[in-house]
């Protein structure tokens, strides 16, 4: 077998003497040199429909860092655009988003055969980068999951509970349903047009799972993920995916089993130690030290990065943070984290 890459080492089942490393966000507002490439493109979603500034963002932090892995440069919000939805973003305060809350709403959706001529500039993006990426660095892709989209489709912004959602999932089933369905089946296109780009990996994000408790949880947050695992590795045999049901506690559990996903990444609300007990007997994991270190650095960043990288060293691991960096973040503390994670 040729020797390959270590994030796909790591994703098939193997430990490894050295954990590989990406992080999310890792293109992003704590660099100089994005800032000057999203200058350039106007605005962030002009940066995301640009094959060549997106990619150029895409290979920032592999070029300063050298990462194991690199993840297209794009957002979860581009296929609810992509199916109707009008989305801008206000500097400072996030995603904006046209509501859907009625059937009426939900009738003005675009057919998901309809979302590639909006998406086609993203798949141009990993065309790009699965010619430019160096030979062993691994190209991740990426979408929402139904339910985190469907927050944002719902509540026309970013919501601190998922209120809005949560209410039509209450007092409107159907409709609320219907956007779930629709959104796996525009998830299972856009990633499967991804994978034929030149993704080696795809990852979930459902970054709002854990407000979704007991039987809503296996419904809306397990149920959709498994379905578009399933139709991905039917149509693309061996694709590995990476799931990321954040702050899924308990339900992370069984999770790549429940799911068929290949690795589950952990946020920072659970220990290593008891991801090693409880999640990783059942395959990869991924993460998770606490997005702060790369603002505070220091010893502690040291210390929590050597624990994570110690508690996880006995399977199968990939080491990020447990949620995006943010802005404010230190680039020498990325640094330093790399380092400590490579023993340098
Ligand atoms: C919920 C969500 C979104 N987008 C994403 C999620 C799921 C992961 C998570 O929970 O963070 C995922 C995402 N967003 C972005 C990527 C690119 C790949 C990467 O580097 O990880 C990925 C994988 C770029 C981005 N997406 C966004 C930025 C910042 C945009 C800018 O340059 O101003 C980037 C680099 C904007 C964005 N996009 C979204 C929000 C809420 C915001 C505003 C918040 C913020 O400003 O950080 C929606």
């Amino acid at each position: 077998m040729p020797a390959q890459k270590t994030i796909l080492r790591a994703l098939s089942g193997e430990t490894l003497p050295t954990p590989p490393i990406w992080m999310m966000r890792q293109a992003g507002r704590y660099l100089p040199e994005y800032r000057a490439t999203r200058a350039q493109a106007g605005d962030f979603l002009s940066l995301c429909y640009n094959s060549d500034l997106a990619t150029e963002v895409t290979l920032q932090p592999i070029r300063r860092y050298g990462f194991d892995a690199a993840i297209l440069f794009a957002d979860i919000l581009l296929l609810p655009q992509a199916l109707g939805a009008d989305l801008w973003f206000v500097t400072g305060e996030g995603p904006r988003l046209s509501t859907i809350t009625d059937q009426a709403g939900f009738d003005k959706l675009k057919p998901v055969e309809d979302i590639h001529e909006t998406l086609n500039p993203i798949y141009q993006t990993v065309r790009n980068l699965a010619g430019e990426l160096p030979k062993d660095v691994t190209l991740i892709g990426f979408a929402g999951a139904p339910w985190t989209v469907a927050t944002y489709m719902i509540a026309g912004k970013g919501t601190p509970d998922q209120g809005p959602a949560h209410a039509l999932k209450a007092e409107n089933k159907p409709v609320f349903e219907a956007i779930i369905d629709r959104l796996t089946e525009g998830t299972i296109e856009y990633l499967s047009s991804q994978i034929e780009a030149g993704a080696e990996v795809v990852k979930i994000f459902d970054s709002w799972a854990g407000s979704l408790k007991g039987e809503d949880f296996d419904r809306y947050a397990l149920a959709p993920t498994k379905r578009i695992i399933a139709e991905l590795k039917a149509r693309h045999p061996g694709i590995p995916v990476i799931a990321f049901p954040r702050q899924a506690g308990d339900k992370y559990i069984g999770f790549h089993e429940n799911s068929g996903a290949d690795c589950v990444a952990v946020d920072d609300s659970v220990t290593a130690a008891w991801v090693a007990e409880h999640v990783q007997p059942d395959g990869c994991v991924q993460g998770n030290l606490k997005s702060s270190h790369m603002v505070t650095g220091g010893d502690d960043l040291v210390r929590e990065t050597r624990k994570i990288v110690e508690a996880l060293k006995n399977g199968p691991h990939i080491f990020n943070l447990g949620h995006g960096i943010t802005p404010d973040a230190d680039p020498d503390n990325v640094q330093l984290m790399i380092d400590t994670v490579r023993g340098a």
